[in-house]
């Protein structure tokens, strides 16, 4: 059936595609053996500058002739996640399964035959998805695009891309394409930087650090340069791949340049992560120096952490690199994606292991002083995987677990924020995965979020599609009622009213950085006065708390000794009367006995003498029994020898 071309080894089909043979295996990513899951989340303090009100940066953004998203697309009204359907081909063809409706917005599903028996009920009736689009297997990545993106990065607008499915469905391929048909990100680069083209800064002077617009100094500039060229220089060029891709989305889009003023300079980060079983890594770290060198040891990867405040979500320590080129940008996403981790499973010959988001910051400064930042997140999440189909074993099926387990947080968040939508107070559970963290802007309405729900349309996924259906209707149910922001927006007052070229302008972003610089260095001072009485009140605290302890204490002991006195003196009380009324007991016990025992004695007394009085009685009877003998014994001897003598006589 289908399934037997779902699976082709991952050729090398395009220059994105980062499974490479010749990448140095050193530095691919190993599966880390300790499980931590929450250690790296950090709490920070830090919170955005809010010296100057939205309304003012958006009537200076508005002078500066850039149309704002936030009054023309109605952002302010409800506006709901864009979700889209992405089935991609199979072969022979579709299962009768999965339908797509007149209008073209519904999926509509029924069992497959061989399922209808053994399936459980609820996945035995017709169900109906609405999305915001679908896209069949003929639809073309540059459809997908236009349809999904372009408009939201004309529009200049934060955006959360995320392409979500089963393993295997398309995923990827939606995100980074091949040679020939590239994706979401090549074009959403290609996009960008045409846009932008005549404006664009060649040098890093303002940067997102920790999620705060920053401007740096000379010597900050320079290192970012330094470090710019360091990991450049490791990315290998894109040569004539490039030239073919550029060749292709330019066939395919006619992407305008954006009509802004000569003040206005642009400048573009990009950064790249991988989340790999709830751990978080840096995909465009510098690689160490004598990198080259095989013999030697690579270091472990670090896992960075995340940091929330309020809703600013950003990572500490993530490299940040400042691209002047879509190229530029490109070779540090096929660089990244070399480093990502992938895995042969039984669905997908090079199935991604882990979630990975690449990360592109524009930050645009207008002449009037404003600072505007647009942040475009392209995550690839890992497909869901149903456990026992897969097969998985040993470190794959910890991976698939981890998986599975963050996508459901990303289910439950996706839940609460549709509740929360509802006029529901459910508390979003961002903080449970790492993926969620760093989309929580999107997940909270706070930027657009566009979802691709890829789905392989075979008799063999019905089940695990169905989840992953449920999960993208979800989606499509939540409404943001909060504003969508469209930027975050920062001013430095000192350029305000003022009409500067780059040059000038860059002059005094360093002036009003170093008096920011001499501001903080006040701050610092005042800050470590504030420790100090901290420190002494909390001293002055800690020594009264423990005389307050120690005072405790001898009222406890006193009291304690007072209640022993008086328990023992109940206690003797209680014994005494005990013995009392025992004594007592014991003496009439001891009468009674008396009594008993001389009554006794004298019953045996009289007895005895009874008995006495009847032995004398019989001693007599004997003694006279005997007498009466002797004598008829005499009488008896005086007879014989009277009749002896008789006869004698005779
Ligand atoms: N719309 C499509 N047109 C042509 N080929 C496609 C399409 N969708 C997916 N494929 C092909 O299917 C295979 C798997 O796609 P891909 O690697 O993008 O899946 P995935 O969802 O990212 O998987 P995993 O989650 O396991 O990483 C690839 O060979 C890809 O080229």
């Amino acid at each position: 059936m289908a399934s037997a071309n779902l699976n082709p080894q991952r050729e090398v089909r395009s220059f994105l595609m980062a499974r490479d043979p010749s990448i140095d295996r050193r530095f691919r990513p190993r599966p880390q053996k300790r499980e931590r899951l929450f250690a790296e989340i950090e709490e920070d303090d830090y919170s955005s500058d809010s010296s100057v009100s939205d309304t003012d940066i958006d009537s200076d953004i508005r002078s500066s002739g850039i149309t704002d998203a936030n009054s023309s697309d109605g952002s302010h009204i409800e506006s709901g996640a864009l979700v889209y359907l992405r089935l991609r081909p199979v072969s022979p063809c579709p299962s009768p399964a999965y339908k797509i409706s007149e209008d073209g917005n519904v999926l509509i599903t029924g069992p497959p035959l061989e399922c209808a028996s053994t399936s459980n009920n609820k996945n035995s009736m017709e169900k109906h998805y609405s999305f915001s689009g679908i896209f069949n297997a003929a639809v073309s990545q540059s459809e997908v695009y236009e349809k999904c993106i372009g408009q939201k990065i004309e529009m200049e607008e934060s955006l959360s891309v995320m392409t979500y499915g089963t393993s295997g469905s398309g995923k990827t391929f939606t995100l980074l394409g091949d040679a020939n048909r590239p994706g979401v990100i090549p074009r959403s680069l290609e996009h960008i930087f045409t846009q932008y083209q005549t404006n664009i800064y060649p040098n890093p002077v303002l940067k997102l650090v920790n999620g705060r617009i920053t401007v740096l100094d000379d010597s900050a500039a320079a290192k970012e340069n330094s470090m710019r060229c360091k990991i450049m220089s490791s990315c290998p060029e894109l040569e004539g791949d490039y030239a073919n891709l550029q060749q292709r989305i330019a066939a395919d889009h006619n992407f305008p340049q954006l009509q802004l003023d000569d003040g206005v300079s642009v400048l573009i980060w990009v950064s790249f992560v991988e989340i790999y079983n709830e751990l978080v890594y840096d995909l465009l770290a510098p690689m160490p120096t004598g990198g080259n060198n095989k013999m030697q040891k690579v270091p472990a990867r670090k896992n960075l952490k995340i940091v929330c405040n309020d809703g600013n979500v950003f990572i500490k320590g993530l490299t940040s690199v400042f691209v002047k080129t879509s190229a530029e940008a490109l070779r540090l996403l096929r660089w990244g994606l070399q480093k990502l981790t992938y895995a042969s499973t039984s669905i997908n010959a090079n199935s991604s292991r882990s979630h990975c988001i690449f990360f592109v910051d524009v930050l645009k400064y207008y002449r009037s002083g404003v600072i505007t930042e647009t942040s475009f997140k392209f995550c690839d999440l890992a497909g869901s995987e149903r456990l026992d189909k897969t097969g998985n074993m040993g470190s794959r099926l910890k991976e698939a677990q981890r998986i599975n387990t963050s996508l459901m947080v990303l289910g439950r968040c996706l839940d609460a924020a549709n509740s929360v939508s509802a006029g529901g107070k459910d508390r979003i559970p961002f903080r449970e995965s790492k993926l969620t963290m760093l989309l929580q802007a999107a997940l909270l309405g706070k930027e657009k979020m566009a979802m691709i729900v890829n789905v392989t349309p075979t008799d063999k996924y019905y089940e695990e599609n169905l989840n992953v259906l449920s999960f993208a209707a979800i989606a499509k149910n939540i409404l943001f009622k909060a504003p969508v922001t469209k930027q975050n927006k920062s001013r430095y007052s000192v350029f305000e009213g003022k009409e500067l070229d780059n040059n000038e302008y860059v002059q005094q972003l360093l002036e009003e950085n170093a008096f920011l610089r001499n501001d903080n260095e006040d701050l610092l001072d005042e800050n470590a006065r504030l420790r100090d009485e901290i420190e002494r009140l909390t001293n002055e605290r800690t020594d009264e708390l423990q005389k307050q302890e120690q005072e405790l204490r001898i009222q406890l002991v006193d009291s304690f000794q007072i209640t022993l006195e008086e328990n023992k003196k109940n206690f003797e009380r209680r014994l005494q009367t005990e013995l009392e009324s025992q004594k007592r007991i014991f003496e009439s016990k001891m009468e009674f006995l008396k009594r008993k025992y001389e009554d006794e004695l004298e019953d045996l007394r009289e007895e005895v003498e009874e008995l006495e009085k009847e032995n004398k009685e019989n001693i007599e009877k004997l003694e006279l029994k005997e007498t009466h003998a002797k004598i008829e014994g005499n009488e008896n001897m005086q007879n014989q020898m009277l009749s002896k003598k008789r006869r004698t006589i005779e």
